[in-house]
């Protein structure tokens, strides 16, 4: 896929991972729709970007936990840019004692923007077609062990993007669906573990360890990796792994062989 003329939507896009998928589309041609909660760093990246990119942007204040909001959101994007061919559901947090919210927004979010996204896009309700990439994580993949509910939302983002990968082909959607799984990045998220592990604070010194053992990512090596599979047409139902090392497609066993 080619992105001059294509329209992106990317949420949680003020900061972090989000900013940094926001600045490589744009340098690829597209437009690009920023959604975040954070409306103050919003506002002035959208500033920045409008700056050295063109009026290619558009910054809304968008709560992914709310489908009001979210639904507004996609429309006021298509309105703008008069269609939406690339949806990065980025949004999330780490959070083990609020628990409930983690889910919400990592999983939950995550389908919300989708299938708001399947009334803008999908080919067989006049839409043109495109791509949408799940943020999950490394820990989609691979236990981790002091943020179980993490991991259960981010296996959850990467079985809900293979499941819906398969439904698009099947359904004729005209939508690739991948799920981009990065090991640790650094970012806000990484900050102030221990206050981030509930009632498995007890575990920071293992989850330092992890850390130290995997490996650190800057925000664009992730940022690459999603170009990759917004862009390559052969990319669809895939899990991409990202870590210092390289990355890797994961390959799942098939229970039917
Ligand atoms: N930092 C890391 O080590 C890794 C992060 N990830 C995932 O990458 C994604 C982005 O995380 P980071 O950039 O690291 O975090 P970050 O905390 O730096 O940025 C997250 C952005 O999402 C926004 N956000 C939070 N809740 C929101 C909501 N309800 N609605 C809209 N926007 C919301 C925040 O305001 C912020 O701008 C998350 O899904 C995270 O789980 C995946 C693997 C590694
Ligand atoms: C403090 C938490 C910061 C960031 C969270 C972020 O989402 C993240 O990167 C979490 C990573 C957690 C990894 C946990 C365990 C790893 C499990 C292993 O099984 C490795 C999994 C896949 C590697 C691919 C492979 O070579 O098999």
């Amino acid at each position: 896929m080619a992105l001059e003329g294509k329209t992106a939507v990317v949420t949680g896009a003020a900061m972090g991972i989000g900013k940094a998928m926001t600045e490589i589309l744009l340098q690829n041609g597209a437009k690009v729709v920023l959604l975040d909660v954070n409306a103050t760093a919003g506002e002035s990246l959208k500033e920045a970007l409008n700056k050295e990119y063109g009026q290619k942007t558009l910054f809304l204040n968008c709560d992914v936990e709310s489908e009001e909001q979210l639904k507004a959101a996609f429309q006021k994007a298509a309105d703008t840019f008069g269609r939406i061919d690339i949806l990065c559901n980025n949004a999330g947090i780490l959070n083990e004692a609020t628990w409930e919210k983690t889910v919400s927004i990592n999983l939950m979010g995550v389908i919300r923007g989708s299938y708001l996204a399947l009334e803008h896009m999908n080919k067989m309700s006049g839409g043109q077609g495109g791509v949408i990439v799940n943020t999950a994580s490394m820990a989609g993949i691979g236990p981790f062990l002091s943020c179980p509910v993490y991991t259960a939302t981010k296996s959850g983002v990467v079985g809900f993007t293979r499941a819906m990968a398969a439904a698009s082909v099947a359904s004729g959607y005209g939508i690739r669906f991948n799920a981009l799984c990065p090991g640790f990045v650094q970012t806000e998220l990484m900050s102030n573990i221990v206050d981030r592990l509930g009632r498995f604070s007890h575990l920071t010194d293992a989850t330092h360890k992890l850390v130290e053992k995997m490996g650190v990512l800057s925000v664009s090596e992730v940022a690459e990796c999603l170009l990759e599979l917004v862009t390559d047409e052969t990319k669809n139902g895939e899990a991409l792994v990202v870590f210092p090392k390289g990355k890797k497609y994961v390959t799942f066993s098939s229970l039917l062989q």
